[in-house]
């Protein structure tokens, strides 16, 4: 891992365009060496922060995006909604290696469909071998209710580390972007950044 930074904006209005430079700064970078943009994309509520932000990103082309979902409820293959035909593409029998994967955290410190000390029935989801193969790792998390939480994940606490935690890409980035809210609580280097100001 390349280090990990833990960016913080004012609030959301700030960091949704941050966010959305930094998933097309990625693009265009995968895009440069030929071939596609492997995006896995988080539901909750990092959904109206991209469906707001992507669209008003100038002149972004998504052609060659391969989109994936970091998690899903349970459906059967044939059904309409099933990300399984977007996953195939990866079919190779190895770990897929994602350029960016965008997750979310729970209050209780769950990513992706990892919760504590919880049996996944009702789910699918990335488990962390895919998830720390990833180029690059953002997690976006904001309010007041994720302050606890994001502390213990990022400056350690009693018990065993919460699945967030055990996010660290093996060889890539990773991004916590949150807002003031949320960081009320940390204690540990962060950063700033201006306005317009690229990560
Ligand atoms: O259950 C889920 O929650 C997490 C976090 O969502 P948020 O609304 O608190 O940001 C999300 O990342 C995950 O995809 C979803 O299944």
């Amino acid at each position: 891992m390349s280090g990990r930074r833990v960016v913080v904006f004012p609030s959301v209005a700030e960091l949704g365009p941050s966010l959305a430079q930094l998933v097309s700064s990625r693009a265009e970078k995968a895009l440069s060496t030929g071939g596609s943009f492997s995006l896995g994309l988080s539901g909750g509520s990092l959904v109206s922060i991209l469906g707001k932000e992507l669209p008003a990103v100038p002149s972004l082309d998504c052609s060659k995006w391969l989109i994936g979902f970091c998690d899903e409820r349970l459906v059967p293959f044939s059904d309409p909604e099933s990300t399984y035909g977007l996953y195939k593409a990866f079919n190779t029998g190895e770990i897929p290696v994602f350029d960016m994967l965008l997750l979310g955290m729970g209050p209780d410190g769950h990513t992706c469909s990892l919760f504590p000390d919880h049996p996944l029935l009702q789910r699918v989801t990335m488990t962390l071998p895919t998830v720390n193969a990833a180029q690059c790792v953002v997690f976006v998390s904001t309010g007041g209710s994720k302050a606890p939480v994001l502390k213990q994940v990022l400056e350690g606490g009693e018990g065993p580390a919460l699945p967030a935690a055990l996010v660290a890409p093996r060889q890539g980035e990773l991004f916590w972007l949150v807002d003031e809210p949320a960081a009320a609580s940390l204690t540990s280097q962060m950063e700033r950044p201006g306005p317009g100001a690229k990560l």
